[in-house]
């Protein structure tokens, strides 16, 4: 199931540029603008939950920090947990870690080593509200992996596809995106 063209476009109206955030020459895609419009939320929300109902989900992944309210909103719709990937630091109990390449340096995503040890082979949909180069979500998915779940798709917001960030996605098989930016 994929967005009719009434939702995108209430969607992607919802969403805000703005011009050189967070230096000059980058257009920084505002979700706050969607997060504050009761019906635009409300259509990516039901969308998401209409996709991923048949999934037989067991398990949300959500990236730090905007990709938590997504995934931890569809969480509950569905009815399964939630859990937090987050910047190095955070996770107060024993994590695992993954570095990845930014465009200058490196970060790292944490996990608790414990997140899906409730349900073996646990399926997991990792969500995030934005694709730029890949790194963050590829990591992430390693994460998903190590911790002994499977990521079984990946779900962005937004993707940058003048960026190319899919083709580094070696750990994600199926990926979504619902609006592409050209
Ligand atoms: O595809 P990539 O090049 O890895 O970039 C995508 C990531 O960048 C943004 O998060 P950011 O690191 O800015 O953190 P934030 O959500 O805390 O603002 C975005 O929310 C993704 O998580
Ligand atoms: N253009 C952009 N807008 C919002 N978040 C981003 N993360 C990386 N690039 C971004």
């Amino acid at each position: 199931m994929t967005l009719s063209a009434t939702e995108r476009e209430i969607i992607e109206n919802s969403i805000r540029d703005v011009k050189d955030f967070p230096k000059p020459g980058i257009v920084f895609k505002d979700i706050t603008t969607l997060l504050n419009n009761a019906k635009a939320y409300g259509v990516l929300m039901n969308h998401l939950y209409q996709r991923y109902k048949e999934y037989n989900l067991d398990y949300i992944a959500g990236i730090d920090a905007r990709g938590f309210i997504f995934a931890a909103s569809l969480a509950q719709m569905l009815g399964v947990g939630f859990v937090p990937i987050r910047k190095k630091g955070k996770l107060p109990y024993t994590t695992i870690s993954e570095k990845y390449s930014l465009e200058y340096g490196v970060d790292e995503v944490e996990i608790h080593i414990d997140a899906f040890s409730e349900i073996s082979n646990a399926k997991v949909l990792l969500i995030d509200d934005l694709i730029a180069t890949g790194g963050t979500a590829n990591a992430a998915a390693k994460l998903i992996n190590q911790a002994g779940a499977s990521c079984v798709e990946a779900c962005f917001l937004i993707a940058l596809d003048f960026l190319d960030g899919q083709k580094n996605l070696k750990e994600i098989t199926n990926v979504y995106s619902l609006i592409e930016v050209k």
